[in-house]
């Protein structure tokens, strides 16, 4: 295990709380295991990959941080609001962009964001401001009025950024956001998100299997088969095998 151990699950004064907590969380279905044990934080204002390859237990972990799934064992907690003790608190404060398409093609950004804003709760005068504000973020406010099926993939991956950032989170979900983009839409996802966490106070666990989307900086959480193999810098993590590709293969046991 590489890297620090997760911070104190409670912190007693939410403003303080890291962005999310997870501590020992387990998952089955049935005979499989999909999580066991899981433990990482997310500090406020940081990007955190959750690297994983297909099964790995990516999709699992976010649909119980997102309450898709009720965890049964072990704690999660977004901006220090426990995920099933305060449900509706922690929700607030999570901004999600799920592998799964959220947009309607048929309508126009404008209306679909109109459409999640009331989801949320916010009035239509002050979603109206909300909504310019977003597509600025992602760099469409000259298409809020074109119908979501006519944006290219890249443009549709940020268009669900905004929709995510809407109730203004303070941490966003990205599930494969890259997945299924060519090489400068994912540069153009990834650079958006780096902003987002630079300028808009928000922080990020992205989920991806694509090491070189990975900074140095970065803080990584490697998970393996539902188990947490590293958790740290992601140059440290590589020092142990001498490039974060290297230090993957050898530590699920893969290397040559
Ligand atoms: N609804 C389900 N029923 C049964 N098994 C499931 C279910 N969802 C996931 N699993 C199993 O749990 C494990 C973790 O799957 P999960 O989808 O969370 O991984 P992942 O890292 O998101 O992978 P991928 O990138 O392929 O989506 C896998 O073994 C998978 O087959």
């Amino acid at each position: 295990m590489t890297g620090s151990p997760g911070a104190p699950l409670t912190s007693g004064a939410p403003d303080l709380a890291p962005a999310l907590v997870v501590a020992d969380v387990s998952h089955s279905f049935g005979e499989v295991q999909a999580l066991k044990g899981v433990s990482f934080t997310v500090a406020r204002g940081a990007f955190t990959a959750l690297l994983g390859v297909n099964g790995a237990g990516k999709t699992t972990l976010f649909s119980l941080i997102t309450r898709l799934y009720d965890s049964t064992s072990g704690t999660i907690a977004v901006a220090g609001f426990d995920a099933r003790r305060a449900p509706g608190e922690a929700l607030a404060r999570l901004g999600v962009v799920f592998q799964t398409r959220a947009l309607d093609t048929d309508l126009t950004l404008r209306q679909n964001l109109r459409y999640h804003a009331a989801l949320h709760g916010i009035a239509r005068r002050p979603a109206e401001a909300r909504i310019a504000e977003v597509l600025a973020l992602v760099d469409l406010a000259d298409r809020i009025d074109q119908r979501t099926a006519a944006l290219s993939g890249g443009q549709q991956r940020r268009a669900e950024i905004a929709r995510a950032l809407l109730h203004r989170p303070e941490l966003l979900l990205l599930d494969e956001a890259t997945a299924g983009l060519d090489v400068r839409a994912r540069a153009e996802v990834l650079a958006l998100v780096r902003r987002l966490i630079r300028h808009e106070n928000v922080s990020a666990l992205f989920a991806t299997h694509v090491m070189d989307e990975i900074e140095p900086a970065d803080n990584v959480v490697l998970l393996h088969r539902g188990e947490v193999l590293a958790r740290g810098r992601a140059d440290s993590i590589a020092a142990a095998g001498g490039d974060l590709t290297s230090a993957f293969l050898s530590l699920t046991g893969q290397a040559a």
